[in-house]
């Protein structure tokens, strides 16, 4: 994370980074950045229920901001962004760069509450980033810089991947496969236990396989040069077990595919209408 890290200890170290509700998500990307080497004492979080960690960690909770803070990290729900964003609003006179995570909240509707002279990134992150294996998409509005879109990415590069879309049209599907995925891998950890467990293991030995299995499954993916296709045929021994299970599975009716297809056309669904309020 070298270029990340130079980031945060110049402009975000000095001048201070806001983070606006620290949840789940607010959380998950502040332990990466703390990891990462941020200091404590440049991180102002509002919030009007700090949890136990976050008043652990030695950052500046609910008291007043540095004037013109380098960036202000925006990870409230969109359905709380009225009563939060405005409160921000003296901060929008083009000096702070304002970075939302929040689904289905136009860059527009931002400008809207601080003015078109802001420079606003918005951002699709996820909660792996709490271990530093997140990734996270970004676009920029017509104000935000070069400079600002490389503050931002090294901001999120600390706590994992980043990528940079060709337009906002792009984010709604971006939160149906990258944002909630997360979810989809955990749900399928659990119903992978579940099934090892149906067919006679101890819950704790079947929520290991399980665990164990996807973690790995995914790190190999990620490093090896085969396509996932090919691992996945890697692993199929012809008449064999992986074979059988795979009829199952890539049934074209009932199966993954069908499944998977019909889970992100909803989340990116639902992502279009949130931003349509
Ligand atoms: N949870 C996830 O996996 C992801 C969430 N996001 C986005 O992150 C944002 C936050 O989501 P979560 O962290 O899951 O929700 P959350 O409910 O866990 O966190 C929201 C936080 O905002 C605080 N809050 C409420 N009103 C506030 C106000 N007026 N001022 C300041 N803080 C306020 C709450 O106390 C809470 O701590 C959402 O916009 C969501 O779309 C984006 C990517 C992934
Ligand atoms: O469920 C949600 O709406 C948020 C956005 C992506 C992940 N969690």
């Amino acid at each position: 994370m070298a270029k990340g890290e130079r980031m945060i200890t110049s402009d975000i170290e000095t001048r201070g980074l806001v983070l606006l509700g620290c949840g789940k998500m607010g959380s998950a990307m502040l332990a990466g950045w703390l990891k990462g080497g941020l200091p404590a004492s440049s991180v102002w979080v509002l919030d009007p229920n700090p949890s136990d960690w976050l008043q652990a960690t030695g950052v500046h909770i609910n008291v007043d901001l540095p004037a013109m803070p380098a960036l202000v990290l925006v990870a409230v729900k969109p359905q709380m962004m009225g009563d939060a964003l405005p409160k921000l609003q003296a901060l929008g006179n083009g000096e702070t760069l304002f970075v939302s995570v929040a689904a289905g909240t136009s860059i527009t509707s931002f400008e809207e509450t601080l003015g078109a002279q802001t420079p606003i990134v918005r951002a699709m992150p996820n909660t792996p980033a709490a271990i530093g294996q997140g990734i996270t998409a970004i676009i920029g509005n017509d104000h935000a810089s070069a400079a600002n879109l490389d503050m931002a990415e090294a901001l999120l590069a600390a706590i994992g991947q980043t990528v940079r879309l060709d337009s906002e049209a792009q984010m709604d599907a971006v939160t149906g496969v990258s944002g909630s995925g997360p979810a989809y891998v955990f749900h399928l950890i659990e119903t992978l236990a579940a099934a090892g467990e149906a067919q006679g293991l101890p819950a704790d030995l079947a929520m290991q396989l399980a665990k164990a299995t996807v973690a790995g499954a995914g790190a190999l993916a990620q490093a090896a040069e085969e396509t996932p296709s090919q691992l996945r045929v890697n692993v199929t021994s012809p008449n064999g077990t992986t074979q059988a299970a795979l009829e199952v599975l890539m049934n074209e009716e009932s199966g993954f595919p069908d499944l998977l297809t019909h889970a992100v056309a909803a989340a990116t669904q639902r992502s279009k209408e949130l931003s349509r309020g």
